[in-house]
């Protein structure tokens, strides 16, 4: 399997080198050369394994020769056992037809675990096989950047420089950020948000020199294979409520546009996805650019889901090549437009492409409180915000044939926003024992402008160049 760049003109890579590498030297994201293919029989056959076995087979055809099989599915066995809940991602049933797919009991408690547990593994069985050492550069609103700490800290060859926007993310988020002491992470608050330390990152990468003296390296979602480990839950979750004979609808609460990614790629592969719904919170660039073809960037509003106040949805480069023909070259140019007018309107291609699978929700405070009380009272199920914006926009999609399950993806545990949660239902949901020592630790991070030299300078001075 080869990767090639949404922008035309990077090398096709194979998976390791793609995995290494994070973001493609044309400034653009790596995907498949085409979409390996399961038959009827494929999914049914998956029908009774384990989340591991079912990682191992649905990830298979995306790794070629880079791992054997043991390889592979030692590393999933590894990643997956430190989840708290035997079945690693479990479905709850909310009613007759909604359902709620857990994805976040993994040790930092949201979905990102899932995919990083098993990147931090790859990161360190790739770098085994030679003399070199990986600078990471990440951007978090809150969840990437607890999860990737703990899918890094303390190994060798690697160190994290992870920024997040100050006093945006939750004081939760922030301390499973900065009480990891280890010498190789490195927080850093920004003056900003998101959307200011995203492009940051991806500046740092657009720097050739800096990128390659450092070896920069990418746990966002940019990283394919962060994508790649996702797509597994679509199937697991899928296979359990009938496919491939039945299909199954997915709410997705959506920032980045990677998690919904994955489920596009999980419908290319050949599972029956009747729909793949964005949700959205205020923050709505992808709701304006799926329902009306204006990709424009707004100014952030801070939300009770913070983790999706983004306005630059990072994947969404990736449907957009896949989709409009996958024309490197001119959806360089359409981005090369964005990045300078901040706006773009969708080609009519790319509108018809995405119209066939997706369709999007704008959920305000008042419809995520809604959700948030009608699963506490209706199915006894205390959600966090992010889900409940899902869950909103699920419960809207009343056009959908009787007989297709919705599922909305549950991403973070409500206690990781737990006065959201309060002010919604009046109760406080506890931490779980396993992180609950977290207001008692120290704490360290830097505060540093929004500013490119501020940031390289402090990287610079704390990461290992090359050589
Ligand atoms: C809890 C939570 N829900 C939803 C999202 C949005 O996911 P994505 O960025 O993959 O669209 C995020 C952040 O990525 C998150 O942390
Ligand atoms: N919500 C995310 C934002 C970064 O998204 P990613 O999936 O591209 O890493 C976060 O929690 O940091």
């Amino acid at each position: 399997m080869k990767y090639v760049s949404t922008r035309g003109s990077a090398p096709a890579l194979g998976f390791e080198d793609v995995t290494l590498a994070g973001l493609a030297s044309d400034g653009g994201l790596y995907v498949p050369e085409s979409w390996p293919a399961f038959t009827r029989e494929d999914i049914a056959a998956m029908a009774g394994l384990s989340y591991v076995d079912t990682a191992v087979a649905v990830m298979r055809p995306f790794i070629g020769g880079a791992l054997s099989d043991e390889e592979l599915r030692e590393l999933c066995a590894a990643a997956y056992g430190r989840f708290s809940h035997r079945a690693v991602t479990p479905l709850v049933q909310l009613d007759h037809r909604q359902w709620m797919l857990e994805l976040f009991h993994g040790p930092t408690l949201a979905f990102k675990d899932v995919a990083l547990q098993l990147l931090g593994l790859l990161f360190e069985k790739f770098l085994s096989r030679r003399e070199d050492h990986l600078t990471i550069v990440g951007a978090t609103s809150g969840d990437t950047g607890s999860a990737a700490i703990d899918a890094v800290a303390g190994r060798a060859k690697v160190d994290i420089f992870m920024l997040h926007p100050d006093g945006r993310v939750s004081d939760v988020q922030r301390r499973q950020m900065t009480t990891v002491l280890a010498p190789n992470v490195h927080n850093i608050a920004i003056d900003g948000s998101f959307d200011d330390a995203q492009a940051l990152v991806k500046a740092m990468f657009n720097d050739a020199d800096f990128s390659a003296r450092f070896n920069l390296s990418a746990v966002n979602s940019i990283n394919w294979a962060r994508l790649m480990a996702q797509v597994v839950y679509y199937f697991y979750a899928a296979v359990r409520l009938g496919a491939p004979d039945r299909p199954v609808a997915f709410s997705v609460p959506t920032g980045n546009f990677g998690d919904v990614f994955a489920g596009y790629v999980a419908s290319k592969m050949g599972l029956p996805v009747a729909r793949l719904i964005v949700a959205t919170n205020v923050n709505d660039i992808l709701h304006r650019a799926l329902a009306e073809g204006d990709y424009s960037q707004g100014t952030v509003i801070p939300t009770a889901t913070p983790s999706m106040d983004i306005q630059v949805s990072s994947n969404f480069e990736r449907l957009l090549f896949d989709v409009g023909g996958r024309d490197g070259i001119a959806l360089a140019e359409q981005m090369r437009g964005f990045e300078a007018t901040k706006a773009m309107r969708l080609t009519n291609a790319q509108r018809e492409g995405a119209s066939a699978l997706f369709t999007s929700h704008r959920v305000d405070a008042d419809r995520m409180n809604l959700a948030l009380r009608w699963a506490y009272e209706g199915a006894g199920q205390v959600i966090d915000p992010h889900s409940a914006v899902g869950l909103a926009a699920a419960l809207a999609a009343d056009d959908l044939p009787a007989d297709v399950p919705v599922v909305t993806l549950a991403t973070a545990h409500a206690a990781k926003f737990r006065d959201a949660v309060e002010r919604a239902i009046g109760l406080r949901p506890g931490l779980p024992s396993r992180i609950g020592t977290l207001f008692d630790r120290e704490e360290s991070y830097a505060r540093l402008p929004a500013s490119f030299e501020a940031v390289t300078a402090y990287v610079a001075e704390r990461a290992t160049p090359r050589g």
